[in-house]
């Protein structure tokens, strides 16, 4: 199911304008933010910060259950979650006021690059009020639909959320996706109306557009901008007020929810964990639910946001656990860990993300297989949602068949790859999965983008509810949407199962050979444009041979799309004049063992590179 919402075109513009004040004595030094394709530098900010910062242990005991508030920020994308983080981190202390903090959470440096956030990130803050110290855990998650399952799982360790809607958009489809995860989760939903400093910004008509969505009374909505810092204490203030301490009890024995983590080369698995009963400290032996496996406990902290070390963790916190797990299968996301010889009922764990979109990633070289396998291995702990599962490829050679949530995703973890890991591969056009009926004509019946719904939200926006086949919007819906326009309307989707549609098989042949890498699956309409597609693009990386070949595309005998490659005799023999038979010799054998790297279709020599330039995304081109 499809929800598209689109908006009027009245508009504002951002103004660049800091706060001015004083600066708060925080806890940490300034974070200088990493220049732009600077990865070692980024790197060695990063080890910089957290080594200084991991001496000393903190006494997490004096938090009681009731001063603690666990709370994620949840939003559309770019209404301004992590600039409301930075404001919450200063004003808190956590790090110092400077116009320097932007996205402080976002630490990855594909999240700074593309200026959004991929990652869910917690961060614990220590604020007094009214007398008393309070623990506010935040977790900052990513707006994107793609990344929505991180927002789910994050709000799995909290009691409630502040709803970010941006005072000039109003609305759009991830506020309502996001909405309705917690409402359905029962959490307490504080909304908060950003931006208020906008040229065109009418908090009021979003005031109205909340009640009438989600009703949920305006004189609820908190205005704010967290750009200058305007109104951000009351945002503080509510989610004491409004938001309920967690239910915990810290007599009963160890009850742990694994609910993200990430790996380090030297340390191994970092889980970050939300404590539903008991307490955890070095030294402690545990035991996880799902593998059964014991672990001693090396490290246990808080995020604050980078790791700080405390002598505790108690049931209602939410901090990080190190205990030489270092394997992808010790550290399930969703797993509960529990004290040896105490086993407890396991929590509810986590639906298992669906992937959406797949695609072929393999080696440049085959020699850096392993290097390879491990680097996605180890990111995959970092990002569970993504499926692996080993292939080959005659012309590609070994490899895996990634599943992922939506496109940005593949593009984000293709990235992290070359970023974090040093990885570089081959990413084959992504495709999405399909359940397929044989029968003699092969065919099935097809149904186009059926509109079930029409809502609308005020006099300029309107929400549509569309089936759509998710083939269709796969590859280029979303830019297409966005430019048609201007770039004002937002959408978000939800699976609604396999609909029945008049798919064909497209074989591409080589002189009447088909070519098995390239058997694609195209709606029956397409076909003739994506199979001349092929066709041209291979045409363009095919060498010419000692005759002609016919490059065809061909749905079952029907040839639907060709282009011809001309004839043409490579004399490697051409410059080497004279009668050295010794270099006559060297260069025939050069040219034998180029030929190794060929894969022949029929009696034609197909090097590896023509199938990468026809297999890669269309991006890559
Ligand atoms: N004028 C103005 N701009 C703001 C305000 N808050 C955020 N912004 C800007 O809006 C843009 C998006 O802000 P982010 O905080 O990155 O938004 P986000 O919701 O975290 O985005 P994702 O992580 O990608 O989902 C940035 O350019 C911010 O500077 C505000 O109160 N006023």
């Amino acid at each position: 199911m499809w929800t598209l919402v689109g908006r009027g075109w009245s508009h504002g513009r951002a103004l660049a304008v800091w706060a001015a004040g004083t600066a708060q004595r925080g806890r940490l030094e300034p974070l200088p933010t990493p220049t732009r394709g600077a990865p070692a530098e980024f790197r060695a900010w990063d080890r910089l910060y957290t080594s200084a910062e991991r001496k000393e242990k903190i006494d997490m005991s004096r938090f009681s259950v009731e001063n603690i508030r666990n709370f994620s920020i949840i939003a559309h994308v770019d209404h301004g979650k992590s600039t409301l983080a930075d404001r919450l981190l200063e004003l808190t202390g956590t790090i110092d006021k400077t116009k320097n903090n932007k996205q402080v959470l976002d630490k990855l440096q594909v999240e700074r690059e593309r200026g959004i956030t991929v990652k869910a990130q917690t961060a614990s803050l220590f604020y007094n009020w009214e007398g008393k110290q309070y623990l506010l855990n935040l977790i900052d998650t990513p707006g994107h639909v793609d990344f929505s399952y991180e927002v789910s799982r994050s709000l799995s360790a909290c009691q409630g959320v502040l709803l970010v809607v941006d005072a000039n958009e109003g609305i759009q489809a991830q506020t309502v996706a996001n909405f309705f995860l917690a409402f359905e989760a029962q959490l307490s939903v504080i909304p908060v109306i950003n931006k208020i400093d906008l040229k065109n910004a009418d908090p009021e008509r979003v005031e109205k557009q909340i009640e009438k969505v989600f009703d949920i009374p305006s004189d609820e909505c908190i205005k704010i901008s967290a750009k200058l810092g305007t109104n951000v204490e009351r945002v503080l203030q509510a989610v004491i007020e409004r938001i309920p301490p967690p239910k915990v009890h810290r007599k009963n024995p160890l009850r742990a929810l694994v609910f993200d983590s990430t790996f380090d080369q030297y340390r191994g698995v970092i889980a970050n964990v939300a404590l539903f009963d008991g307490v955890v400290s070095k030294g402690d032996k545990i035991v996880s639910a799902h593998t059964k496996k014991i672990h001693e406990v090396n490290e246990v902290g808080v995020l604050n946001p980078n790791e700080q070390p405390a002598h505790k963790l108690y049931a209602g916190q939410v901090g990080y656990l190190i205990a030489g797990m270092k394997d992808v299968t010790e550290a399930q996301i969703g797993d509960t860990l529990y004290l040896h010889k105490q086993p407890v009922e396991p929590l509810p764990g986590f639906k298992s993300a669906k992937p959406m979109v797949f695609a072929g990633m393999y080696p440049i070289d085959q020699s850096e297989y392993n290097n390879l396998k491990s680097a996605i291995e180890k990111l995959t702990i970092n990002d569970s949602s993504v499926t692996v599962h080993r292939d080959s490829s005659l012309a590609l050679g070994a490899g895996w068949r990634l599943g992922f949530l939506g496109l940005l995703h593949m593009e984000v973890f293709n990235q992290r790859l070359e970023q974090e890991y040093n990885a570089s591969v081959i990413l084959t056009t992504p495709t999405v999965p399909y359940k397929a009926v044989l029968s003699s004509a092969k065919l099935i019946k097809a149904r186009r983008a059926v509109q079930k719904n029409m809502i609308f939200i005020d006099q300029n926006r309107v929400m549509l509810k569309y089936l759509f086949p998710l083939n269709e919007i796969v590859v280029d819906f979303y830019d297409s949407l966005k430019s048609l326009s201007s770039g004002y309307a937002s959408f978000d989707y939800e699976d609604a199962g396999y609909q029945t549609a008049e798919l064909v098989k497209m074989d591409i042949l080589l002189n009447g050979n088909i070519v098995e890498e390239l058997i694609t699956i195209v709606h029956k309409d397409k076909a003739h444009s994506v199979g001349k597609a092929i066709c041209e693009r291979l045409k363009d990386s095919l060498p010419r041979q000692l005759f002609e070949i016919a490059i065809q595309a061909a749905i079952g005998s029907k040839i639907i799309a060709r282009e011809t490659v001309k004839a043409y005799r490579k004399n490697v023999l051409a410059k080497c004049y004279g009668g050295d038979i010794t270099r006559k010799m060297k260069l025939l054998k050069r040219q034998a063992e180029g030929k190794k790297k060929l894969r022949k279709v029929g009696n034609i020599e197909v090097p590896r590179d023509a199938f990468i330039k026809v297999l890669k995304t269309q991006s890559d081109k």
